[in-house]
């Protein structure tokens, strides 16, 4: 038997990522390293147009690094096929975003339920965790109800939901409070934290918010393509 600890959730390794604009190479990424240990909730705070979205789509297998690596939870993802990284990805990590990104025609419950259904979950298995899930969020009695019928801090809080839905390992958020007023930024934030610690999920949260940022585990930030402590 080894007394290995276990891998950390995420891990970047020397992560590179250019972009090709009409003025030339955009070097926005050169070597970024991150660890995410279990559980760790980090704050990624940086100016506008440093990184923070490509680091965040990267770490979350959605677009390849030019160099570098991304483990999820010990497995190195660079040489897997799309479909093997989409499955890590819909099994493993969350995603929530600054705009919602629910599907307009769906109710609550059913954006909720359908990421548990694209797992393989039973439909009667999706439908009770959706409810649960939803209203652990305060949301009894909204499921039925269409994002366009929701408040915006409801509709966070669902998308939220939605993020949770697979009890993924890492959650990943993208100023997951930005579109809200400030009492409501706060209390919808409060929640997201408590969710996640509670569940013991590893989570990187882009945020502009110094005071939001304050409130997690620790603060990172970019600095020449780079990943530092802030
Ligand atoms: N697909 C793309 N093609 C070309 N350039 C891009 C592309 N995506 C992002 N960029 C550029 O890369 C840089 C980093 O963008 P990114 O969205 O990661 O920054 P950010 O830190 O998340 O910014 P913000 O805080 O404004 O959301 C920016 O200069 C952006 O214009």
């Amino acid at each position: 038997m080894s007394d290995a600890s276990p891998p950390p959730p995420l891990r970047l390794e020397g992560v590179a990522r250019h972009y090709r604009t009409e003025a030339g190479d955009l070097p926005v990424l050169t070597a970024a390293d991150l660890t995410l240990q279990a559980g760790e909730i980090v704050a990624l705070v940086a100016p506008s147009g440093t990184g923070k979205s490509t680091l965040l789509h990267l770490a979350g297998l959605l677009e390849r690094p030019d160099a570098g690596e991304v483990h999820v939870a010990g497995r190195a993802a660079g040489t897997l096929s799309d479909d093997a990284r989409t499955a890590i990805r819909r099994d493993t990590i969350g995603f929530v975003y600054q705009f919602h990104h629910l599907l307009p025609e769906f109710t609550a419950e059913e954006n909720v339920l359908l990421a548990r259904l694209a797992a393989g979950a039973p439909r009667s298995v999706a439908k009770a965790r959706a409810r649960e899930l939803l209203a652990s969020f305060g949301l009894n009695g909204r499921e039925s109800h269409r994002p366009g019928q929701l408040s915006g801090g409801e509709q966070q809080r669902v998308a939220i939901a939605r993020a949770l839905a697979n009890e993924p390992r890492i959650l990943l958020a993208d100023e997951p409070t930005g579109n809200l007023d400030v009492a409501t930024s706060d209390r919808v934030f409060s929640e997201l934290l408590d969710a996640v610690r509670n569940r013991g999920v590893a989570a990187l949260i882009a945020t502009h918010n110094p005071s939001l940022a304050a409130r997690m585990d620790r603060v990172v930030t970019l600095s020449e393509g780079r990943v530092v402590a802030a």
